[in-house]
């Protein structure tokens, strides 16, 4: 066989491989998805797979769909009464929207963290024990494992651990949004969807938080909508470009940031919109 046809062919096996490993590591697979408010379409075709263990950031403009995007991963979005969807979206293989589709399962193994840190009004202790509690946990011994390993693994133990019978309030709005983040991972999920969690914060706030995210994303896959585009090019592994619905681009963070394919990419990533 020729050179050039030998080169070919391990070029063409490599991407049926790469191809391979990225269907088997997508957690998620969203494909033509169709969103509405009333009759004000929000989301149109939105296609991406979603790989595992890794930071998917989701930047664009203000009103563009993050974070609706990011709420029907949870199904969340169908709180909204006037909701109409088209199109799927596949978690873990399976239909989210399908009719036997148990949702309950979906709010297990999916964590949420929200733009405002939203301790509940209890203890720090009260706070991570509350999700596994209503899942049937009771026994005292079980539930401190739990409180300590996720205030370890959301960064949190040493600042707190004199203090787990204080109420929550009383945190740093930092230490709050570690908390929420230690609140989500007591449940153990499989997903974080994080919807601007720094936004709220001051520098060195963040600065921890993203930390944190790094060092979750060997356990867990976590989807992060961001205004920050700095953060974004830190932090994550994939980005996509929303703009006015649509998904412009989706590509690895280094490239889009570096050599982006679209114009409009460009622009946004330039600063000449937004
Ligand atoms: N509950 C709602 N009812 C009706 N329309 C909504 C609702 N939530 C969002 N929208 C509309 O859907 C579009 C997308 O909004 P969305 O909040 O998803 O954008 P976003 O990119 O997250 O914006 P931002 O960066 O400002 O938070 C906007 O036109 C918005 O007005």
């Amino acid at each position: 066989m020729s050179t050039a046809l030998e080169s070919k062919r391990i070029f063409l096996a490599n991407a049926v491989e790469n191809e391979k490993e990225d269907v088997k590591k997508s957690i998620y697979n969203v494909d033509n998805f169709n969103l509405w408010y009333g009759n004000d379409q929000a989301l149109y075709d939105v296609k991406l797979a979603i790989p595992e263990n890794r930071v998917t950031a989701i930047i664009g403009p203000s009103g563009c769909g993050k974070s609706t995007f990011i709420k029907s991963l949870n199904r969340m979005v169908e709180l909204v009464p006037s909701v109409n969807m088209s199109g799927s979206i596949s978690y873990a293989g399976q239909d989210i929207f399908s009719p036997d589709y148990k949702v309950e399962q979906l709010r297990t193994d999916v964590g949420m963290v929200f733009q405002h840190p939203n301790p509940f009004p209890k203890s720090i202790y009260d706070n991570i024990a509350y999700g596994p509690k209503i899942h049937g946990i009771r026994k005292k011994k079980v539930l401190d494992e739990i409180v300590e390993n996720s205030l370890k693994g959301a960064a949190l133990w040493d600042e707190v651990k004199d203090r787990l019978q204080e109420n929550a309030f009383g945190l740093s709005g930092g230490q709050q949004q570690r908390l929420c983040i230690a609140r989500c991972l007591a449940i153990e999920p499989d997903v974080i969807l994080m919807d601007e969690p720094t936004s709220a914060l001051d520098p060195i706030a963040t600065a921890k938080v993203e930390e944190l995210v790094q060092s979750l994303k060997e356990d867990y896959s976590i989807v992060i909508v961001t205004h920050n585009m700095q953060q974004a090019a830190r932090i994550s592994d994939k980005t996509a470009f929303f703009l006015n619905g649509e998904v412009i681009e989706f590509e690895n963070t280094d490239k889009l940031f570096s050599n982006p394919e679209d114009r409009r990419t460009e622009d946004y990533i330039t600063g000449r919109f937004g």
